[in-house]
Formats: C-alpha cells, structure tokens, sequence
C-alpha cells in the first residue's frame, strides 16, 4: 500500500462567495468569510478559498486585478489572515503579475498557520474552449500557463496535499502525481459555469477522488446574477470512495468537513490499485503521439 500523508483527522472549510469589480470590496468579503468561518465548531484547520476570489473572471479584466506575489496586498492579508488566526489557508487564485516575464498568470498560493508561503501554483491548462451554443473562453488570451505540478507538505497539519485550478481538473495527471508522493488531499479552486458545471463538475471531483483514492476539496465562487461570467457553484469534498460528503448550492455559503486517514488508508488496502499499476506497460504514454479530431 503506498503511504499516504494524511494527518488522523483534519477539519476543512471550503469558502464559497463571488467576487465583483471592486476589489477593495472583494477583499473585505474575504477577511468577513474567513472570520465567519473560524467561528464554526469545530474551527477548521485548513480554510480553501475559490478561483479568482479578488477579480472577476474575464480575460480583458485580469491585468487590472494582477498583483506580485508575495508582495502583492492579497497575499498579504492572506498572509497576515492565516497567521492571526492560527490556520492553514489554500488561497484560491489570482491573477500573477510576474516582473522578470512580463507575463500573467492564474496562481493559487498556500500559507501555513504561522501566514507563511508554503507553496505556489500557476494553473497548468488554460481554459481554452470553444462550445457552440454553449460557451467560449480563452484564457490564453493574457494569461501563461504555469509548468509544474504542485504538491507541498503543512507540517503543521501533518498533510500532504496537492493542488491544481480548475480546467486542470480535466488531466489526471496532476493529481496521480500527487497521490503517488503521498498527498492524502487534491484541492481545486475552480470556477466552472451553467455550461460545462452541470456536466462535469461532480463526474471530475469524483473520478479524481476515486482514480487516487484520496479526498478532493473543490471551491468555487458562488454565482453572481448582476456578474458577467456565471459560476456553477457547488463547491464540494469528497472522499476517497467518491462519495460527496457535502455540496453548497450556488449561492454564496461555506461548507464544512471532516477528512480522516483511516477512510483513506481503508480504501486503499481494500482496492490495493496504487500497488498494482502497470508502469510496464504505460509507462511511455506522455511519449505518444497526439490523437487530434481537430
Ligand atoms: N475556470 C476554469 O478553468 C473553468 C473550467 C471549466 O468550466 C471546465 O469545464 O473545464
């Protein structure tokens, strides 16, 4: 059985709210939910904020919202947050201003209870689609991708986690990379809409949770009628077995859990599939050639 780095029972709070034009606004509601949030019993150890929680989500709007990290005023209120109230903080995304490249970025950055940077990820896949009838977005417009899965330890929290955003989802492979240097946890700010939400949204939260055998935490922003880009909302965990422990609906809410290493530690010496890979045989398959019906 691989090992897993979970600590024995960890309480996690997923913070689902929208964010509109004025950022200063957008930031107090974040300094109001986490304190909302700290105030539940039993308080939660680890907070999960959603993908683009300090700007809209639009690609013409991002260099405007675009701050350095960690200098930046959002990672230092995150920062300055998590070491006030003794708490681990995954702090959904921002758009990433970054000096040396001149380039944007969608980043999430994780702070320990003492409000220190503990890791840093640029979201891997921009949300490049096109669905007739349906949506059409491209990140890629004026953000870089990142280029590195993100796995991290808290101490404190005894956990290994890895963290992805959201259309990052979609490529397993983030996350099994993850699952195989021990993380217990797969954590997805994201930010699907009223197209793509109800199709996918729940099927990728589970099918990652059960294709590693660990717990996924998804939060969203809840939707904003008078906003331009509709978020699906739904921010969820689940556990290993693919079970969804809770779901918040659209509206703005937070959602609480309890995650366990022996529910972890249960599924995978039951459905030993960590150990019974066939690298063998799949081990070259990022050496295949593309299959494209474009
Ligand atoms: N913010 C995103 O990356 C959206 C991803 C999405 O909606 C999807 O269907 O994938």
């Amino acid at each position: 059985m691989s090992a897993v780095t979970l600590s024995k029972s960890l309480q996690v709070a997923l913070l689902q709210f929208h964010a509109g034009a004025d950022k200063a606004a957008n930031l107090k509601k974040v300094t109001e939910y986490i304190t909302r949030a700290l105030a539940h019993t039993p308080k939660p150890d680890l907070l999960v904020l959603p993908e683009c929680f300090q700007s809209p989500y639009a690609v013409d709007q991002f260099k405007n919202y675009a701050e350095k990290i960690p200098d930046g005023e959002t990672t230092q209120l995150l920062s300055q947050l998590a070491k006030k109230n003794r708490v681990a903080i995954i702090g959904g995304s921002i758009p990433e201003f970054d000096e040396s490249d001149g380039g944007l970025y969608n980043t999430s950055v994780v702070f320990n209870p003492a409000g220190e940077v503990v890791a840093k990820h640029r979201k891997v896949h921009l949300f490049d689609i096109s669905i007739p009838g349906g949506i059409t977005f491209k990140e890629s417009d004026s953000l870089k991708p990142g280029n590195k899965a993100t796995v991290f330890e808290v101490p404190e929290l005894e956990t290994v986690f890895g963290l992805a955003i959201c259309y990052d989802i979609r490529f397993p492979e983030l996350a099994m990379i993850a699952s195989r240097r021990g993380a217990g946890v797969m954590a997805y700010p994201g930010a699907f809409n009223t197209v793509t939400g109800p199709k996918f949204w729940t099927k990728f939260a589970v099918a990652r949770a059960i294709d590693n055998q660990n717990y996924v935490l998804m939060c969203s922003p809840a939707r904003n009628p008078a906003g331009g880009y509709q978020a699906y909302g739904h921010s969820m965990v689940v556990d290993p077995s693919g079970n969804v422990l809770v779901e918040a609906g659209h509206d703005e809410d937070i959602v609480y859990a309890e995650l366990q290493r022996d529910v972890v530690e249960e599924a995978r010496r039951n459905i030993p599939i960590s150990v019974q890979r066939r690298f063998d045989i799949y081990d070259d398959v990022s050496k295949d050639p593309v299959v494209s019906a474009l």
